[in-house]
């Protein structure tokens, strides 16, 4: 009852439902998400502007039932089911109707989420691919991601708990990482009275509990370490970090360490060796780069055995070459650090770490040679003396189907039982992956970052790693000299598949 009058009552919610003149397939376009010159966030070429609307009733047959088989996660706004609706493969977000949360407040989120991502598409942003309202329940529906989050995946690299805030962070089957969350995230940040990161309005009180803030200093912006505000610019505050750090790239000394001990080394590690927490920073970048490792032989594993198994294409892209090269160059950095117990006399677990840790980063470094024909860069070179990315040579492993911005899902049935969208995908620029622009201003947070983390274009620091993915990461067409280099048999993946 208190669902449905919740419904009835509420004019917003009941706006997002379009004209209905096809009861099967409700394609739903609505003039007012298309782009406008404001939504910058994202580029005019990811934007598709329509979502789908589906019936409960074809939900409800997709899920069968919500049935708990098919049910793959649960976070703090509902439970997530693996569906199958027109023939293709989706996840469905079932919003939470349980009484802590505040149906009100749930429904703008739900509106919110529409909205934002009905206007957007974005290779690093999981696609909306439509929703329904009806039977008493809201359902959010998006691409399906494979490979879940990248926080159930390290658990199963660590096989313990670790504290990233990376729930949010998605993998498609490529492994390309995807932020989800986007609207609902956006909407908890505000409260009642509209002010950004104000918690203390009862419906941030029921959602802020929900939402998935948990993460150590290192994972979370300055905004929200010192005024506890949530929201998307911590996930893709969050996300950068991860990916930097999965991209090899040493600025992510500079991400990892900003929040907890402010802008100094935005500018010492462009240009020497860190001063300060060096073993938060050490143990932070090898920790993400154990994830990388990981990640990449998963990536080599996919196209090894699909190169293998036909003679066609492979049907997964190419890795990017390997990082060891920086790794082994950070390696050598480290060990000129000198004595870290006399800096950090009560860090001894983390020393302990650390030691293990540098071990790891040898024998990274022992393998470079064999794993990659590049010449290991200098690895606190400031992105700024990188070379510029060039987008037409530029492929990262990033550049999937689903991450290239491919969202121009069709989800009219065929007759093979494939959805038609591995057809005719637009071809979408690949330099935005790696610039996230300032958020809005209004939203409080990373909004062109600090005054010496920005770049002088205004974007966040630790956003713009173009340059330095260019130069540690290219791609299978980059400016290689050896664009295909003899790699060693992957090493044993042990927790994905
Ligand atoms: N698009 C998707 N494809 C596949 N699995 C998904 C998808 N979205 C979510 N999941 C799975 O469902 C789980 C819960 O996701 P959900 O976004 O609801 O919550 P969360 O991000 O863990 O937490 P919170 O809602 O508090 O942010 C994820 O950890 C993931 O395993």
């Amino acid at each position: 009852t208190k669902v449905n009058d919740s419904i009835n009552t509420n004019k917003q919610a009941q706006s997002l439902t379009p004209p209905v003149e096809d009861p099967k397939l409700r394609p739903c376009w609505n003039p007012k998400y298309s782009q406008t010159a404001e939504n910058v966030f994202l580029t005019p070429s990811h934007s598709v502007g329509a979502v789908m609307c589906w019936s409960y009733e074809e939900v409800h047959a997709g899920t069968e039932g919500f049935s708990a088989s098919l049910q793959v996660g649960e976070g703090g706004f509902g439970a997530v089911y693996r569906a199958s609706l027109s023939n293709t493969v989706c996840a469905v977000k079932r919003l939470k109707q349980d009484g802590e949360l505040d149906w009100t407040v749930l429904m703008k989120s739900f509106q919110t989420e529409v909205e934002k991502l009905s206007k957007f598409r974005h290779p690093n942003i999981v696609d909306l691919l439509g929703f329904s309202e009806g039977g008493g329940s809201m359902c959010l529906i998006y691409s399906y991601m494979e490979n879940q989050s990248l926080e159930d995946r390290l658990h199963n690299v660590t096989q313990t708990h670790h504290n990233l805030h990376i729930s949010n962070i998605l993998l498609d089957r490529h492994l390309a990482a995807k932020l989800s969350d986007f609207g609902l995230a956006q909407f908890v940040s505000r409260s009642s009275s509209g002010r950004p990161g104000d918690q203390t309005g009862a419906q941030t009180k029921s959602l802020g509990k929900t939402a998935t803030v948990r993460g150590t200093l290192a994972y979370l912006p300055d905004e929200y370490v010192r005024n506890g505000q949530l929201g998307t610019a911590v996930d893709v505050y969050s996300f950068g970090v991860v990916r930097h750090c999965m991209m090899g790239n040493v600025d992510v000394l500079l991400l990892a360490d900003r929040s907890v001990h402010g802008d100094q080394y935005l500018s010492v590690t462009s240009s020497g060796v860190p001063q300060g927490s060096i073993v938060d920073s050490v143990l932070t970048w090898m920790f993400c780069l154990q994830v990388f490792h990981r990640l990449e032989d998963v990536q080599t594993f996919m196209w090894r055995t699909s190169s293998s198994s036909s003679s066609s294409a492979p049907s997964v892209p190419r890795p990017p070459l390997s990082l060891d090269s920086s790794v082994g160059a950070l390696s050598q950095q480290l060990s000129s650090l000198g004595p870290l117990e006399d800096s950090y006399p009560s860090s001894l677990s983390s020393l302990s770490s650390l030691s293990s840790l540098s071990s790891l980063s040898s024998q990274s470094s022992q393998s470079s040679s064999s794993l990659c024909s590049l010449p290991p860069p200098h690895p606190l070179h400031s992105s700024s003396s990188l070379p510029p990315l060039s987008s037409s040579s530029f492929l990262g492993p990033c550049e999937t189907d689903e991450s290239r911005g491919f969202s121009q899902y069709h989800l009219s049935p065929q007759s093979n039982g494939t959805s038609s969208r591995d057809q005719n995908h637009p071809s979408v620029p690949t330099e935005d992956q790696y610039n996230f622009p300032p958020q809005p201003s209004t939203d409080g947070v990373l909004s062109g970052g600090t005054s010496s983390g920005g770049t002088s274009s205004g974007t966040p620091a630790g956003f713009s790693p173009a340059g330095s993915l260019q130069s540690m990461c290219p791609g299978p067409s980059g400016t290689s000299a050896d664009p295909e280099p003899a790699r060693d048999p992957p090493r044993p993946v042990f927790f994905f598949i």
